[in-house]
């Protein structure tokens, strides 16, 4: 799914919404009126508003602007009170300029519910604990921080207990720039959002505002969103299950390729071992599994699957394994960072013929010996968490959309493939666009969980995927195996070989 953005800057230097043209664009040629997508655009936040509170839940209270985000307030206002919900509405007035929609939706109340106006900060209600607010202050539409009326009224929400909903964003976020410090912002538990994540969404600084959020469609013409050069994705279901190959009925162990996964030192096996399970458990043919000496009997027994071909030197990697017979190379997980192992990763990078997935401390090795940069392989597949990632580009970065630049500058100035890890891993890809995952959850954030998806990546890698897919893919259905993984365990008690026995494709 393409993430449309409310400032997108265009070759000429100027500013344009991509979620206004596209709203624009429905409106002329589907065609429908402004009106009637706002209603359909209302009802669906209303289908999944009803799945989660039911009516007898709470007093809620819509507050409203006097934009289009308040016109939906109403117009969501008017549909919950017909399926008898409890609910009062209070208009904010931020301006005397009230959108046509919005005085169209106050005229389809009918007299039915009286809405409260608020004009001064002193007529500002109190919230409490059992109210359930919905946020149609503000949206798409904000052009500048808050201030004055609003303002003091998302201070006090946030001061609140109420349990907050936002309808398409919540009042004070920028959709996809950078909200100055001492922005006032709302903190919703929940957010459902039209058509298209926004980029704010899934960077963590907005974690706290955001909540939990849910992407509905309101139907805007799809051929005009394909048309759009977008640079940041959503990577769905949709996406990502369109690039699994199914396997063949006639199909034998060679058709799924070879892989080496080199891995482990002396206390980080276990590194060794759940790379390598991950890795038979995502489809490869064979897997070699290059490890120091005291790994064998550890490896031998755990994973019978695989085979086992140990280094000389008992603790770590010191020599160059013949990297010949394989179809894809693994590294990195559990291997440390002594210097002989170092050199045994520059002898990789100068030889390796087949695509890479580099992990762990093998990018570390790379982020401390900068020339080794150089000798990255075009179409390689990196895995960097965050402080990993900043390692290899040698500085920090001040706010997350500085560094999804860093981001895609690294993927397009060494042509290689950055997977940066977290909630909602960013896959950057050579030719700039960065593509966000949507699967996953906060009990993957345990020791082990990177090691399981450098051995899914490189399963793709072995049998065939390319490295874009592979990565792509990867990172989707390791996020999937740790959300079913979640189900049967809870986040707190699931670890990372609960994700392992939960990849299923
Ligand atoms: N046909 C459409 O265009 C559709 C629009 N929809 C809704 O329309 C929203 C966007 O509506 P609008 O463009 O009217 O914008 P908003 O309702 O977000 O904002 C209204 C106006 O407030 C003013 N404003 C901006 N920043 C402010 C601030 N900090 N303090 C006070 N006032 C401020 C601006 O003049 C802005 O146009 C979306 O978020 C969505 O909820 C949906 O109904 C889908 C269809
Ligand atoms: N809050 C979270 N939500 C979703 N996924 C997460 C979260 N925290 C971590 N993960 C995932 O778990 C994995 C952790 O990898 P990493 O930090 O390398 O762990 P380790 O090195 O211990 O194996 C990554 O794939 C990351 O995307
Ligand atoms: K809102």
């Amino acid at each position: 799914m393409k993430i449309l953005l409310t400032r997108k800057q265009t070759k000429a230097g100027n500013y344009i919404s991509e979620i206004k043209e596209a709203d624009e664009y429905t409106i002329v040629h589907e065609p429908i009126a402004s009106i009637d997508l706002m209603e359909r655009a209302s009802r669906a936040f209303v289908s999944i508003f009803i799945r989660h509170f039911p009516v007898s839940y709470k007093k809620i209270l819509v507050l409203c602007g006097v934009g289009d985000n308040g016109g939906d307030g109403l117009a969501i206002a008017r549909m919950l009170y017909a399926l008898g919900y409890d609910l009062e509405i209070y208009i904010i007035n931020h301006s005397t300029k009230q959108s046509a929609n919005f005085k169209k939706n106050l005229e389809r109340l009918q007299n039915k519910i009286h809405p409260v106006e608020i004009s001064e900060i002193d007529e500002i209600p109190d919230f409490n604990k059992n109210d359930l607010i919905i946020d149609a202050m503000l949206g798409a539409g904000l052009s500048r921080p808050l201030e004055g009326l609003i303002e003091s009224t998302v201070e006090k929400l946030n001061e609140s207990e109420a349990e907050i909903v936002a309808v398409d964003i919540p009042t004070g976020l920028f959709a996809d720039s950078l909200n100055g410090d001492k922005d006032i912002i709302l903190k919703a538990d929940y957010t459902i959002t039209f058509q298209t994540p926004k980029l704010a969404f899934v960077l963590p600084q907005n974690g706290d505002f955001v909540g939990n959020w849910e992407v509905v469609s309101i139907g805007l013409h799809e051929e005009f969103i394909g048309k759009l050069e977008s640079r940041y994705f959503y990577t769905d279901s949709q996406i990502a299950e369109a690039f699994i190959k199914p396997r063949s009925k006639f199909a034998n162990k060679g058709h799924f390729g070879h892989a080496l996964m080199m891995a482990g030192s002396y206390g980080m096996i276990g590194a060794a071992v759940l790379s390598t399970r991950a890795c038979l458990r995502s489809g490869v043919g064979k897997i070699t599994v290059y490890a120091p000496e005291c790994g064998y009997a550890i490896l031998q027994t755990a994973i019978p699957e695989a085979m086992c071909l140990t280094d000389a030197n008992k603790a770590f990697l010191e020599t160059l394994p013949k990297l010949d017979n394989y179809q894809a190379i693994g590294i990195g997980c559990g291997i440390g960072t002594a210097p002989k192992t170092a050199g045994l990763i520059e002898e990789v990078l100068k030889q390796v013929k087949v695509p890479i997935v580099i992990d762990a401390d093998a990018l570390n090795i790379i982020a401390s010996d900068k020339k080794l940069l150089a000798l990255l392989p075009k179409g390689a597949v990196l895995t960097p968490h965050p402080k990993e990632f900043q390692r290899l580009i040698g500085k920090k970065w001040e706010n997350d959309y500085e560094k999804l630049a860093l981001l895609e500058d690294f993927a397009v100035s060494h042509q290689c493939i950055v997977c940066l890890k977290g909630a909602f891993t960013a896959v950057a890809l050579p030719d700039g666009t960065i593509h966000f995952n949507s699967t996953g959850n906060a009990g993957m954030a345990k020791g082990g969980s990177g090691d399981v998806l450098t051995g899914m990546i490189l399963a793709l890698l072995a049998q065939g995927y390319k490295p874009e897919e592979a990565a792509l893919l990867g990172v989707y259905e390791h996020g999937l195996a740790g959300d079913r993984a979640a189900q049967l365990k809870g986040t707190t008690a699931m670890i990372a070989s609960d994700i392992i026995e939960s990849i299923r494709f």
